[in-house]
C-alpha cells in the first residue's frame, strides 16, 4: 500500500503551561513525539492529558509554552490550520454523525481541510476536481481496506457495535490524511477482542503508513504493548517519561497511579520543582 503522507511529523510539546482561573491545569510540561513512532500520555484522572491534547489541537491556547510541529512553531495556529499542516484527531467520546453512513463519515473526514464545501463533497457537485476526487475515492478504498469495514461501508454508524464505531472514527481521522494521529483512549469501553484489533491497527498505521501516533491511553496493557515512547503526568506535571519498561518501573508512576507512597510529598516536589525551574 502506498503511504498517504510520506512520513510522519515530529511533535514538540515546549514548557506548556495552561489554567483555568485559578487552577493550574498543565505546568511547565514538555514532550517530544519522534516522527513515526508511537508516543503515550498517560497518567491518573484529572492528569490534565485531555487538556494537553487541547493544547496541542489548538483547541485551549496554552498560558505559557509552544507546540512545534516538525521544528515550526504552531502555538498561534488555530485548530483548523493544525487540521490543514496533518494534525488529525479522534475523542474520547466517539464523535461521529450517528445517522449517517460509515463511508460518508468517512468522507467527511477529508472536508477538514479542503475548500470544498461538504455538501458538495458528499454528492460529487460544484468545482471539485475530477482527478482530485477520484485519487480521494482511492484513499478512502485503502482505508476501508485497510480497516477491514467494506462490509459495513453503507451501514448507518449507530447501528454499530461500540468497537466498530471508534474504528470508523480511526477511518474518518486517516480520511484526513495526517502526519500525526492524536488518539483519545481509542480502547476505552472496548472489549479485548475490540482492544486487540485497534492496537493491531495502530501499529499499521505507524509501520505502514508512517504515521505519527500520540495517544491517551488509560489500557496500560495496550500502552506498555505498542508505546516507543510514555510520557507521564500527575497533578498536571510530568513525572516521568522513556522507554515502557522504564516507565512501568518508576515508583513515582506507581505511586501515582495505586496512590501507594505519599502523594502530598510528591506534590510538595512537584511545587518545589515549578518554583525553582
Ligand atoms: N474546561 C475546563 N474548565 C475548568 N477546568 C477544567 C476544564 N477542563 C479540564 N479541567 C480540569 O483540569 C484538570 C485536568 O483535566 P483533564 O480532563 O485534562 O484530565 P485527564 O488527565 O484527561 O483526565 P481523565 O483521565 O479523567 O480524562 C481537572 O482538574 C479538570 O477538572
Amino acid at each position: 500500500m502506498s503511504a498517504p503522507s510520506d512520513r510522519g511529523a515530529t511533535l514538540e510539546v515546549e514548557r506548556v503551561s495552561l489554567a483555568f482561573g485559578g487552577l493550574k491545569v498543565l505546568r511547565d510540561v514538555s514532550f517530544k513525539a519522534e516522527a513515526g513512532s508511537v508516543t503515550a500520555l498517560i497518567g491518573p484522572n484529572g492528569a490534565g492529558k485531555t487538556s494537553m491534547f487541547n493544547c496541542i489541537s489548538g483547541f485551549y491556547k496554552p498560558s505559557q509554552g509552544r507546540v512545534l510541529l516538525d521544528g515550526k512553531d504552531v502555538s498561534n495556529v488555530k485548530a483548523h490550520g493544525r487540521a490543514a499542516l496533518g494534525m488529525a484527531r479522534s475523542f474520547q467520546n466517539i464523535a461521529l454523525f450517528r445517522g449517517m453512513t460509515v463511508l460518508d463519515n468517512i468522507k467527511l473526514g477529508r472536508h477538514t481541510h479542503l475548500k470544498t464545501n461538504i455538501l458538495q463533497g458528499l454528492f460529487h457537485i460544484g468545482p471539485a476536481a475530477r482527478e482530485e476526487e477520484a485519487l480521494r475515492a482511492e484513499i478512502e478504498r485503502k482505508i476501508i481496506d485497510f480497516l477491514e469495514i467494506d462490509h459495513i461501508r453503507n451501514k448507518p454508524v449507530a447501528m454499530l457495535p461500540y468497537g466498530l464505531q471508534k474504528r470508523v472514527e480511526l477511518a474518518r481521522a486517516l480520511a484526513m490524511q495526517p502526519r500525526i494521529l492524536l488518539l483519545d483512549e481509542p480502547v476505552a469501553g472496548m472489549n479485548r477482542e475490540e482492544t486487540e484489533d485497534m492496537a493491531r491497527f495502530i501499529l499499521d498505521v505507524k509501520e505502514e503508513w508512517g504515521v505519527t501516533i500520540l495517544m491517551v491511553e488509560h489500557d496500560m496493557g495496550l500502552v506498555m504493548d505498542i508505546s516507543d515512547h510514555v510520557a507521564v503526568l500527575n497533578f498536571g506535571q510530568k513525572i516521568a517519561e522513556g522507554v515502557p519498561s522504564v516507565v512501568q518501573n518508576d515508583p513515582e508512576v506507581a505511586a501515582a497511579y495505586l496512590g501507594s507512597g505519599d502523594p502530598a510529598a510528591l506534590m510538595r516536589r512537584l511545587q518545589a520543582e515549578e518554583a525553582g525551574a
